[in-house]
């Protein structure tokens, strides 16, 4: 099952062969690590092409030309490991991944060295790191919290020509009125490609709303 789906995945993101297999190597880490460590869902395990490789590679596709992102609350890489390992052969392609979990940092710095991922291990809470990050491209946050937080947590970037892409599940419109009460913002609501009901939310032009 996963080969058909691996084969479309690749296909739709036109990767090179030489990704492809740093990606197949991302996959096997994932396999392994997951028995020593709880990384992902265990029944994503079988569809991981699709939900997790294809599910990160579709917001390459939404910033193609930033070179510099950050990923937050990155747990096993997603979805700022496997964009690093797509754009490793880009001049200047960066990825800083953050993630307060040792365990899961130990994950992302063994398997980037393994693909040869231009990322940056950051092993800490958001809180004390995001300082740190200035002048990103993109900022990004999967599965991590709801969007008032992560408005919160990247007030800094957002405010300084940083463009948020939050992939979203079916609850976004929620998540935006509630974020609407202590945030003005510029937003799109952007079909995920690989889950109909979800939404890849990406902001822009942030302030407090009492500012
Ligand atoms: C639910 S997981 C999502 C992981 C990954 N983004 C994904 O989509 O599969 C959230 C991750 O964020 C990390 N995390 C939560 N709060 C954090 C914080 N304040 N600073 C850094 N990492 C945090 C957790 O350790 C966990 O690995």
């Amino acid at each position: 099952m996963t080969s058909g789906q691996r084969a479309r995945v690749l296909a739709a993101h036109n990767v090179s062969r030489e990704t492809a297999s740093a990606l197949d190597i991302y996959v096997e880490q994932l396999a392994r690590w997951q028995n020593v460590k709880n990384l992902v869902g265990p029944a994503t395990l079988s569809e991981v092409w699709h939900r997790h490789v294809a599910d990160a590679l579709q917001l390459l596709s939404l910033a193609p030309t930033a070179n510099s992102w950050v990923d937050l609350g990155s747990g096993a890489g997603i979805p700022g490991l496997i964009l690093a390992i797509a754009g490793r052969e880009r001049q200047d392609f960066h990825v800083a991944l953050v993630e307060s979990n040792a365990r899961k940092c130990a994950f992302l710095t063994e398997t980037a060295r393994l693909t040869r991922a231009p990322v940056t291990v950051h092993n800490g809470r958001i809180e004390a790191v995001i300082g740190k990050l200035a002048g990103a491209d993109i900022v990004c946050a999967r599965a991590l919290a709801p969007l008032t937080q992560l408005l919160s947590w990247t007030e800094p970037l957002l405010k300084s020509g940083t463009v948020g892409l939050f992939p979203k599940g079916r609850d976004a419109a929620v998540e935006l009125t509630d974020a609407d009460r202590e945030w003005t913002f510029a937003r799109d609501l952007i079909p995920s490609r690989t889950d109909s009901q979800a939404r890849i939310v990406r902001v822009t032009s942030l302030s407090r709303v009492d500012s």
